[in-house]
């Protein structure tokens, strides 16, 4: 579990995060949505250590990520894996040699071992014959699949992940997101996911964080959101053609202009 207790972090004059105040557990996948500017970006920095907050606690099970000396925060980096946006993959190294360099950073383990953890990982993420193979030579799909076994062959308490959609089609990016939500559960990983895709939101969001101008303005489930009453929220869903029609359907539902639960568990599902 990671608790973040208040957390402000400015920018000379500019003010981006204004105290946030949030929990986040295992073996859930915590959204982070808002418009752009809000702070999503900054917000994850800070929980990774790349930004050191001006005040507040972030927490990783209990402890203080912020007072801890290097050799603790080193080990919270350990149990952290991130997918970045694009995948971020070395071009110049194969697939084999991308995912086992989190191996080759923080263990000592021989050739045949780590070789054994990323053939096990390639499994996890449904991935064959392609240890050999350089990133060009890869789908977009599967570049991130790859991305997703690299953050996970350290086997991660913490699970970032930067716009895992971006760049991706409808139905790949629900792929992706379903084998996020399953790693989430199987390994019971505190998994952030900062996105834009409205359809993740509503697919694979247990927690979903609304930010707006640095303040947590919202937070809920994907079955809530759709009956969310909070304006700021609902102006920015209904920027998305997809969850306005989501929140137009359960509204005629709820008049009792229509009858029909199907279509709305379809869109929700
Ligand atoms: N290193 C920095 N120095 C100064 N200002 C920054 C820095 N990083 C971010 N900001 C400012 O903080 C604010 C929030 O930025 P942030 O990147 O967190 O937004 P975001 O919600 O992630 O947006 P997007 O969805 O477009 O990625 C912006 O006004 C940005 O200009």
């Amino acid at each position: 579990m990671i608790e973040v207790k208040d957390i402000k972090k400015g920018f000379g004059e500019k003010q981006v995060l204004k105290g946030v105040n949030v929990k986040m557990e295992a073996g859930k996948c915590n959204l982070i949505i808002g418009a752009s500017g809000s702070g999503k970006t900054v917000f994850m920095k800070c929980l990774v250590g790349l930004f050191e907050p001006d005040e507040g606690e972030i927490l990783y099970n209990g402890i203080n990520f912020l007072t801890m000396d290097d050799e603790q925060r080193k080990d919270i980096r350990k149990q952290i894996g991130m997918l970045f946006q694009g995948s971020a993959l070395f071009d110049s190294q194969t697939v084999e040699q991308n995912i086992m360099f989190p191996l080759d950073m923080f263990t000592k383990d021989n050739y045949a071992t780590k070789l054994k953890r990323v053939n096990e990982v390639l499994d996890r993420v449904k991935l064959k014959d392609v240890n050999k193979k350089f990133p060009a030579e890869l789908s977009g799909g599967m570049k991130k699949r790859v991305g997703i076994a690299r953050a996970i062959v350290l086997n991660p308490k913490y699970l970032f992940c930067d716009e895992p959609n971006s760049g991706l089609d409808p139905q790949t990016s629900l792929v992706i997101d379903k084998l996020i939500k399953e790693i989430t559960v199987e390994y019971e990983i505190t998994t952030i996911v900062n996105t834009h895709d409205m359809n993740s939101v509503m697919e694979i969001g247990d927690h979903i964080i609304y930010m707006h101008q640095g303040q947590k303005e919202w937070e809920g489930n994907n079955k809530e959101i759709i009956f969310s009453k909070n304006e700021l929220l609902n102006e920015f869903i209904f920027a998305s053609e997809f969850l306005k029609d989501a929140k137009d359907m359960r509204m005629l539902e709820q008049t009792g202009k229509i009858d029909n639960d199907r279509n709305m568990d379809e869109m929700i599902k």
